[in-house]
Formats: structure tokens, C-alpha cells, sequence
């Protein structure tokens, strides 16, 4: 039997309505105790809630969810308090005092999973919902969270699975005289499940990125422009501008959303053969950010020839090259931007390029249901499976590789699953969920 958990839903602190939800087998038991008697299913009530005294702690509005019409799909409650930090911490005591006690993490979803309410990569779009930024991410947590990945999984495991029978019944039956359109059948079917799979992997690729959002940098050599640019991008004096080159040493971050996706600009220290281990270090760390990041500017002043570590730069990776100072001079370099921190010209087509681009890498349309190296990872696992599926030379080598691959799509929806996915994926969650 489960315990019975309870947990503040609504975030900490003071607000105009605390939520405290219960949830187990206990959670009636437990309204009825608090509130007097249990008010009925799914309708708001107006009680006074209890101690064990007999004392008021506050006057809530009740709810109560006999098991199929709540949210984890165990019996729960929900007490709406008027009171704050005191007030929650009490009824926590007297829940406590009742024989209930406080939630983990992400429980209240883990326990949906676990009754069958929802799949796992649904609870991971129930996290990603509650931590999405902007709209872009909000409606793919809202697909995940519907069940559209696990739609899309479940109806590739049905398929599977009648691959796996067929294959089953051409083990068993192998002296008899079957016919030779079965196992082709089957080799047709293997072949289309993986082609839909591999599509899908490619088709959202995007799709980690909208969950995470974009890193851009800003490299190039001191004095180019580069901090002067980030803050006419963010629009604030994020990072300190200086005659002098060499200002900027560590990596200056800066927030923006770029075509509905949340990114980070960052400010590098300029590319030069440095002047003490200081810069050196800020350099090494610039570079670095370089090699990592989705998206590079490549600012080049434009009163001033091209510097050969920013040359080398744009050689070595795809970026946007930006010609900076454009009000002071603008020496031609092919493909780039001109623009001027100092009057905003260029800035608006800046932007566009970097919303174009970002638009590129991760296709904002709302498709992408792939969003995590889990999903990732375990779809490549089913793929390799069935690849190898293919080409087993005994039909006991491809069965099993059937079922290799039909266990990989089952750890993605949580139906195969150790304890430990599950603690992983929980772990993200805030508590109250
Ligand atoms: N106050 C409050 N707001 C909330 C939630 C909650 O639990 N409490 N939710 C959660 O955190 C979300 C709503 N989620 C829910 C999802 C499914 C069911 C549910 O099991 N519904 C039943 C049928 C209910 C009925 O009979 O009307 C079902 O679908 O079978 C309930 C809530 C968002 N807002
Ligand atoms: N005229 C003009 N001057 C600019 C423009 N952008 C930056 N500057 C000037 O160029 C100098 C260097 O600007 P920063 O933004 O600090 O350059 P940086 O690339 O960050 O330099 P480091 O941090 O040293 O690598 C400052 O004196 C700025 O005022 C611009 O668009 N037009
Ligand atoms: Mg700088």
C-alpha cells in the first residue's frame, strides 16, 4: 500500500492562495479528519480545517478526488489556504500528525506513471511545461505533455510486436511449409519501422535545442565592438565598454529570445596573443565557447583590416560576420553584416539573421517531439536493433534483436523501466508536481 504524500503545490513564500495537495490510499481519511466530514467529489467546498486539537488553522476551500478523477489516479485532496508560510507549515504538521508525509520530488506525477495515467516521456513534458521560457518551448512541452511521443511509441511497439509474433511463428514452424511471402513480410516490415524511426530522428533533430535554447557568442579581436554589441542587443548595459582593448576578460552572459527560443549571448574576451595569464585565460575561454556554441559572430571593426585570429575563426567554423563600427568605416568582408552599436544601424537585420538562424537549427513549428538525450539515445537503440534486425543471418539472431529494440522503446515510455530512469527523470521535477 502506497503512503499517502502531501506536499505545497503553489511556489513558497507569500501569495494570495497557498495549495496543498494529498494524494494515497490515506488522502480521504485525512480530508475528512481535517474538514469534518468529506465534501463531495470534484466540487469546491468552504471548510474549516483542523488539528488534531480541534484548533483552526485556516478556511480552505476543499476538493476531493476519489481515485479516477484525479490527477496521479490514487484518491486526493486538495486544501486551498488562505494563509502563508505559518499557516502551510501547520497543516503540514497536522498532515504529518495524521499519518501522512511530505513529497518528493516530482511524486505526484511518478505516481500517475506508475498507475498508468500518463507514460514517462508525458511526465518529462509535464516538467519541461512548468520550466518552459517562451511559447516556442511551452508548445512542445504541451505535445510531449499530451502524449505524442508516446502515441508515436506505442503504435511503433504494436508494430513490433507483430513483427516479433511473426518472426515467433516462423521459428516454430520452420519445417513447415510457410509461406515465403511471411518472411518477406516480415523483412518489409522491419525495413519501414526503422525508416520511420531514422525520419523521425532527423526530422527533430531541433527539438533538444528548443528545450534548452540557443548559446550564442560574440568573438573577435579587443576593441572590435564586441561588448558595445551585446548590449545594444540585450538593450542594457550588461558588459562594461572601454577604449582600451582588452576590457573584457571572463565571459559576459546576457539573456534574449531569438524567434520564440530562449538563448544566451554571450561576450568573449578579444582574440589576441594575450598580455599576461589573466587574458590568456579569458582567450583560451573564448575560443572555447567558439567551438561549442550553435551560433558565432565574427565581429570585424570597420575601421581596421581584418585580424588574422578572427580570419581564422571563420575559417574554421560557420559564422555570422559582423562588420562593426560601420559609422567610423565599413570595410567590405563578404557576406557580412554592417552595423554600429553607437547609431543602431544593422542591428534590426542583426537580429533578423539571428532569428532566421535560429529558426534553422531548431525548427520553432511546434513538430518536434524528440527533446532530450534520453528520447534521443533510446530511439538510436530501437534503430540499431532493427538494423541489425535486418541482416541476422539466423531467424533466432533477428527475434531477439526484435525484442532488443522492443525493450528499448519500452524503457522510452517508461513500460520497461528501472527504478533508476524514473529517479532520474524525477529528480527534474519541482516538489508539489
Ligand atoms: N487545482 C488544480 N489545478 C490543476 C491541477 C490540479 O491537480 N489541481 N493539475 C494537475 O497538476 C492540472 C490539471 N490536471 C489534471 C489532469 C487530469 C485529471 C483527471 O484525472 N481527470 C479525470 C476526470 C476528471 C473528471 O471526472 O472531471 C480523467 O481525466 O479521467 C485531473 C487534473 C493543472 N491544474
Ligand atoms: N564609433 C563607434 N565606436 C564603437 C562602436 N562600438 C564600439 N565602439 C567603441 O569601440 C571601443 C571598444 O568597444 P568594446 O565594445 O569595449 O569592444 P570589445 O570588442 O568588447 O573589446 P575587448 O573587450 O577589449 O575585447 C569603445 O571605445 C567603444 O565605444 C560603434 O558602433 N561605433
Ligand atoms: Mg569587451
Amino acid at each position: 500500500m502506497p503512503d499517502t504524500i502531501f506536499a505545497l503545490a503553489t511556489a513558497p513564500g507569500r501569495a494570495a492562495i497557498a495549495l496543498i495537495r494529498l494524494s494515497g490510499p490515506g488522502a480521504g481519511g485525512l480530508l475528512a479528519a481535517m474538514a469534518g466530514t468529506l465534501p463531495q467529489p470534484r466540487l469546491a467546498s468552504l471548510r474549516r480545517l483542523r488539528d488534531l486539537r480541534g484548533e483552526v488553522l485556516d478556511k480552505a476551500l476543499v476538493l476531493w478526488f476519489p481515485g479516477p478523477s484525479s490527477y496521479t489516479g490514487e484518491d486526493s485532496a486538495e486544501l486551498h489556504l488562505h494563509g502563508g508560510p505559518a499557516v502551510v507549515e501547520g497543516v503540514g504538521d497536522a498532515l504529518v500528525a495524521l499519518g501522512a508525509r511530505p513529497a518528493e520530488p516530482g511524486e505526484f506525477t511518478r505516481r500517475a506513471v506508475l498507475n498508468g495515467r500518463m507514460d514517462l516521456t508525458a511526465a518529462e513534458g509535464v516538467i519541461d511545461l512548468i520550466e518552459a521560457e517562451t511559447a516556442a518551448q511551452a508548445r512542445q512541452a504541451l505535445r510531449l505533455a499530451g502524449g505524442g511521443l508516446a502515441v508515436l511509441c506505442h503504435g511503433w511497439a504494436d508494430r513490433l510486436a507483430g513483427l516479433l509474433a511473426r518472426q515467433e511463428a516462423l521459428i516454430e514452424f520452420e519445417d513447415e511449409d510457410l509461406p515465403g511471402t511471411l518472411e518477406r513480410s516480415v523483412g518489409e516490415g522491419i525495413a519501414s519501422l526503422a525508416a520511420e524511426i531514422g525520419n523521425r530522428l532527423e526530422a527533430d533533430a531541433g527539438g533538444e535545442r528548443i528545450r534548452t535554447g540557443l548559446d550564442v557568442a560574440i568573438l573577435g579581436a579587443p576593441n572590435a565592438g564586441k561588448s558595445s554589441l551585446l548590449n545594444a542587443l540585450v538593450g542594457r548595459e550588461a558588459a562594461i565598454v572601454s577604449a582600451r582593448a582588452g576590457t573584457t576578460r571572463d565571459i559576459v552572459e546576457a539573456r534574449l529570445v531569438l524567434a520564440g527560443l530562449p538563448a544566451v549571448l554571450a561576450d568573449t574576451a578579444g582574440l589576441r596573443e594575450a598580455a599576461d595569464e589573466i587574458e590568456a585565460e579569458g582567450v583560451r575561454r573564448a575560443l572555447h565557447r567558439g567551438e561549442e556554441a550553435d551560433i558565432v559572430l565574427a565581429v570585424l571593426p570597420g575601421d581596421a583590416p581584418p585580424d588574422p585570429a578572427t580570419l581564422a575563426l571563420l575559417e574554421r567554423r560557420p559564422c555570422i560576420p559582423v562588420v562593426s563600427k560601420s559609422d567610423v568605416g565599413s570595410l567590405p568582408f563578404p557576406g557580412a553584416l554592417r552595423v554600429s552599436a553607437r547609431t543602431g544601424q544593422g542591428l534590426e537585420e542583426l537580429r533578423a539573421r539571428l532569428e532566421a538562424e535560429a529558426m534553422r537549427l531548431a525548427p520553432a513549428s511546434g513538430a518536434t517531439l524528440i527533446s532530450r538525450p534520453r528520447h534521443r539515445a533510446a530511439l538510436r537503440d530501437a534503430l540499431a536493433w532493427l538494423r541489425e534486425a535486418a541482416g541476422a543471418a539466423l531467424p533466432e539472431l533477428r527475434a531477439d534483436a526484435l525484442r532488443e529494440a522492443l525493450r528499448a522503446l519500452g524503457r522510452l515510455t517508461g513500460k520497461v523501466g528501472a527504478e533508476e530512469i524514473l529517479d532520474r527523470v524525477f529528480a527534474e521535477f519541482c516538489i508539489g508536481k
